[in-house]
This record gives C-alpha cells, structure tokens and sequence, in this order.
C-alpha cells in the first residue's frame, strides 16, 4: 500500500500523518508542493494539517493554486483516495473536492484542545474499523474550522450519509456540528480534528488509529 503526503511551506502535521499512515502498514513519500505529479501506484493522497502559505488570504486558498493541486484532482478524479487533515479540509473545501467552506471559529478564537466526536457512518474506507454511533476523543487545533455550507449541501450530506464525524459539542461554531465530511463517491475525507495526533499510546490515547487501520484493511480487501 502506497501513501503520499503533501508538504507545503507552512504544513506542520505532514510528519505526523505519515506516521500514522506507516504505523497502519503504507509506504509513504512526502511530495513538494512545486511538484506537479504524484508518484505512480498511489493508494491514497494525504493533505496535512498546518499553516500552508502563512494562512494568507483563507487557510488552504494559495495551496489550493500551487503546482501540485493539479495532481491532486486528477488523482480524485480517478476515483483516488484523499484525506485532509485541519489545514488538508480546509485546502480540499477551496479545491472543490469537497463542498462547504471553513469560516473563522464563531468565537474568533485559535482553539486547541481535545474534543470529543460522534462517529456518524461506518460506510467508508476511512471509518470501517469504528462502530457507528462510537464516542471518540481526538484533538483540534484551529481557527478556520467553523463548517458551513449552503442548505441543499446540507441536505444532501446528511440525505447520503457523508457525514463522517460530528463534535458532541462544536466549540467553533460549525453548522449541524459537522467536524468532517466525504465527498460524493466516498473516497475523498476531510476533517478538522487530527487523528494523526491520537493514534498511539504516548500521545495519551489511541481513537485515531482505527482511522488508519480502516484505510488498509480496506484496501488490502479491496
Ligand atoms: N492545525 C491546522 O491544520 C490549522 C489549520 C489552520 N491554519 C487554522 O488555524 O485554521
């Protein structure tokens, strides 16, 4: 199994989420963003949390202009796998892989600190390995991470059950608390919290991991 992460300048989680790809058993190459094609035999693309391009303008609207964006949606387009991570929702929102937008937190506030998540469909490579309706605890770190989309967007999220993960609590405002969503063929995932950043006992829990672990016995069963 074969994973790519994307590195931007400004990306600060692309060493953590090859991690957890490599823990879940992936090969992975880190890929530059002036790069402009992705290494062939690709499983899955990885867009990592962080502060691509200083945040300027919008979090993730310079990255998703940069040579290597190019690459990405041809991968998607080919019915590739693609996971997005904080700043990685926030860059697939601006590509369009995934609809909606990532507004400041309704609290104006940076908010980093462990929430708590409603898995909300196991329909999906990325959540097989969790128990619908499981309670998970995983860290967020942000200040754009205030979900909101149209109200037909809406209703088709929740009518074709692309809601992947919802906060107990949305402390940052998103609408119908929506912390991450699939895209319409359910192979492109985006979401604010960082399971990357709970995947192993010393990082003080491990509700992160399955994430990964659904990801591989998914593609091994493929
Ligand atoms: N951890 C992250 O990826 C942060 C994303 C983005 N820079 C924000 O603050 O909203």
């Amino acid at each position: 199994m074969r994973a790519a992460v994307l590195v931007f300048p400004g990306s600060n989680c692309d060493r953590d989420l090859a991690v957890a790809f490599r823990n879940a058993g992936f090969d992975v190459e880190m890929v530059w963003h002036k790069d402009t094609d992705l290494p062939g035999g690709l499983d899955i693309v990885g867009v990592p949390g962080g502060f691509s391009y200083g945040d300027y303008l919008r979090c993730g609207a310079i990255a998703a202009q940069s040579p290597i964006s190019g690459a990405l949606k041809a991968h998607a387009a080919r019915g590739g796998y693609v996971f997005g991570v904080c700043n990685g929702f926030q860059i697939l929102t601006e590509t369009r892989l995934l609809p909606g937008a990532l507004l400041q937190n309704a609290g104006v506030k940076y908010i980093c600190k462990t929430v708590t998540l409603r898995v909300e469909t196991t329909d999906s490579a990325f959540t097989n390995a969790y128990t619908a309706g499981a309670e998970i605890d995983i860290p967020i770190a942000h200040h754009e991470g205030n979900y909101q989309a149209d109200a037909e967007t809406l209703a088709r999220l929740r009518g074709e059950d692309r809601v992947a993960f919802r906060y107990l609590d949305a402390p940052n405002g998103s609408t119908d608390r929506i912390a991450g969503i699939l895209s319409e063929n359910r192979r492109v995932l985006g979401m604010m919290p960082h399971p990357e950043r709970r995947a192993e006992p010393a990082h003080g829990g491990t509700d992160g991991a399955a994430l990964f672990t659904s990801l591989s016995e998914a593609l091994v069963n493929a």
